[in-house]
């Protein structure tokens, strides 16, 4: 191995450095104030746990991107978390006997075998909010809100957010009683938008024409809200839990137009992104310039059930490092105060007076003056001196 390439990070493992470090805790900080002052209470998840436990009732894809090893105490296989939700929903169904709903939130780093998408981090910081206990319509409007306002509280705008509803697919596929196999093929061919091969596949392997032409239409509903409309009439002889994951979609729509006016909403009825694990309605924001969803979630209910309590459950989470990258908010450094490193009783009382009322005081570490690039490295605008009469002053660089 060069000597040069010791020092390389793995592909997609990067480091934060100042001031973008600083950005990402401020960012991290007024989130969570964000959270705390709706309800939320914070969580803190291992980062590491057994395997088994970790990946229960949870999907193929998080397994796949789950890193496995051996633990040395008890010989078990243990994972490092690729996602959050199922350990705060592990934590609601096993420790926190709430009977009402129970608000948590958490921002925690998450590590990926591989990378989600293209220029995406394997070791994302992960900030949500997930709510259990309710089922109701009003939960998951809560939560769409909530994930906007995140955003805005990161300077990130303008959004874009798109609403579907993963019972709508599920229940035709449920009615044309597909075999798992069968339902893996036509979930792939849905999920590439590739509307050729899922008509062809549709033909062939679904005898009754009327839920083959359904799932045909429901793959192309995507766009505003008139995208409704034309579901009311593709789907008009669904299946009743069909026609009530529409009526859920549309009051969810319809209340989130209301609590965000300005905000442009789209729809995609088979977006399918977290089939394996969602089960309503799911949402996610995008923002131009950045080609992925910023922030994703939706509903849940059954997750809890593995854990021994199903509750109804619903979240989100981004990726704060993204965020961070996305936002326009301005974080800098503060400007400092140079010290002096003397052992001197008045100026030590000085400095900590000063960084008690939050200034940042540097002690000047060097023999010799500072000189003019030392001060700009600090950041220093101000330093503390003798004063001519003794005792020690704040003057103007
Ligand atoms: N953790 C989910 C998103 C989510 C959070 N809460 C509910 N869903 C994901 O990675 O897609």
């Amino acid at each position: 191995m060069k000597s040069a390439d010791r020092w390389l990070l793995p592909e997609g493992v990067e480091e934060v450095l100042p001031p973008q470090a600083l950005k990402l805790e401020t960012l991290r900080r007024d989130i969570l104030d964000l959270y705390q002052s709706w309800g939320y209470e914070l969580v803190v998840t291992p980062l590491i746990e057994y395997l088994d436990s970790l990946l229960v009732g949870s999907s193929h894809d998080l397994d796949l991107h789950t890193f496995k090893l051996t633990d040395q105490m008890s010989g078990r296989m243990m994972g490092l978390r690729a996602d959050i939700t199922p350990q705060v929903a592990r934590i609601d169904a096993r420790n926190m006997h709430r009977n009402g709903p129970a608000r948590l939130c958490y921002a925690d780093s998450v590590v990926h075998t591989r990378p989600r998408g293209l220029l995406t981090s394997r070791v994302p910081i992960r900030i949500g909010a997930e709510l259990f206990g309710s089922a109701s319509v009003s939960a998951d409007v809560e939560l769409i809100v909530l994930m906007s306002r995140t955003l805005s509280q990161a300077g990130i705008g303008p959004q874009h957010i798109v609403l579907g509803h993963v019972g709508l697919f599920r229940g035709l596929v449920a009615a044309a009683e597909l075999e798992a196999e069968q339902e893996a093929e036509l979930f792939d061919a849905v999920q590439r938008k590739a509307f050729a091969d899922i008509d062809i596949w549709l033909d062939e392997q679904v005898e009754n024409i009327n839920l083959a032409r359904m799932l045909k239409g429901l793959c192309r509903l995507s766009g505003d809200i008139t995208v409704l409309d034309e579901a009311e009439q593709v789907l008009a002889h669904a299946p009743p839990q069909v026609r009530q994951a529409l009526d859920e979609l549309r009051k969810t729509a319809e209340a989130v137009q209301k609590r965000l006016p300005d905000h442009s909403l789209g729809f995609d009825l088979s977006e399918l992104r977290g089939y394996q694990y969602h089960t309503g309605t799911v949402f996610a924001a995008y923002t131009p310039g950045y080609g992925r969803a910023v922030a994703k979630g939706g509903r849940y209910d059954e997750i809890g059930q593995a854990y021994g309590r199903a509750r109804p459950a619903s979240g989100f989470d981004a990726d704060l490092k993204i965020l961070a990258r996305l936002s326009s908010l301005e974080v800098r450094r503060p400007a400092s105060i140079l010290a002096p490193d003397e052992d001197d009783a008045a100026l030590q009382t000085m400095v900590e007076d000063l960084r008690r009322q939050g200034e940042v005081v540097i002690t000047h570490l060097d023999e010799g003056e500072a000189d003019a690039a030392l001060l700009k490295e600090l950041s220093c605008d101000r330093r503390i001196v003798a004063a001519p009469e003794g005792g020690w002053q704040l003057v103007t660089i």
